[in-house]
């Protein structure tokens, strides 16, 4: 039986500004595994961010197909991918964008509770997220109130709330510094060893070589498919020398 999760049939998005065109993915076909580690890797512009949302229904495609569990999600009507969307996905921004006059608790139970009318479930299911994340003396403070790091971490247990299929991150550790970088992304490890899927992307190797799989974006095409999952996971330093000898061997 394939675990194939999400799966892009020759995918393309094309901005236009100004009466000018823009190719930023051209024909991606990639098929993404049930319980990996998925990073999405490439320079400024490559296209990282656009494949991310279009891979979540949070952008519309040009052309081609996106698959999700079998369902086709590009052609949903708006209600059908608001659904999807709380129901299937998580989402974590580098800009973290936690409500600035709630509590970490209520900015997590909050997307609960625009799924489930059951509130004691999903205030249940806040605290035992609250206690993964090392939060549990931070969710009565404000945003403002705990480190860059405690916010993130936060708002990955706001993504996870619903128990989504995937949870997607756009540059989750961008905007903090090394030590809390390193432990969101010990988090996002954790997570992953519990079974969920992950989608990720960065430009930072330090990130990367925490996946099972690196998808290389050069120019909006896939440029490079490198497997990590031989590698163990504790073995960091090997990981990322891996990394820097793929990127090498293809000239990058
Ligand atoms: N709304 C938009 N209108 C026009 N062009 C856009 C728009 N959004 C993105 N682009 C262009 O599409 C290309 C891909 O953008 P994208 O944000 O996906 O790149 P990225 O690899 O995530 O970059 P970065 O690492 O800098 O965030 C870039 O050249 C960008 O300028």
């Amino acid at each position: 039986m394939s675990n194939v999760i999400i799966r892009t049939n020759d995918l393309c998005k094309t901005y236009v500004s100004d009466g000018v065109q823009f190719h930023a993915l051209r024909n991606i076909n990639i098929e993404i595994n049930s319980g990996e580690f998925t990073v999405i890797m490439g320079s400024s512009g490559s296209g990282k961010s656009t494949l991310l949302y279009l891979l979540s229904g949070l952008d519309e495609i040009t052309a081609g197909e996106v698959y999700f569990e079998n369902t086709r999600i590009d052609c949903l009507s708006d209600q059908q991918t608001a659904k999807f969307r709380r129901k299937s996905i998580g989402f974590i921004f580098q800009a973290i964008n936690l409500v600035p006059n709630l509590s970490l608790l209520e900015n997590i139970v909050i997307s609960g509770y625009l799924l489930s009318k059951d509130r004691k479930a999903v205030n249940e299911r806040a605290l035992e997220l609250l206690k993964i994340m090392e939060l549990e003396e931070e969710g009565n403070r404000l945003p403002s109130q705990v480190s860059g790091g405690q916010q993130q971490r936060a708002a990955i247990a706001r993504g996870l709330i619903n128990s989504p299929t995937v949870l997607f991150a756009d540059e989750p550790t961008g905007s903090l510094n090394s030590s809390q970088g390193q432990n969101v992304l010990d988090v996002l490890t954790d997570i992953n060893s519990m079974g969920q899927t992950i989608v990720m992307v960065t430009h930072d190797i330090k990130a990367a070589c925490r996946a099972d799989r690196i998808l290389f974006i050069k120019d909006g095409k896939i440029g490079g498919d490198l497997r990590l999952s031989n590698y163990s996971k504790d073995n960091r330093e090997e990981r990322e020398i891996k990394i820097f000898e793929y990127l090498t061997e293809k000239g990058w």
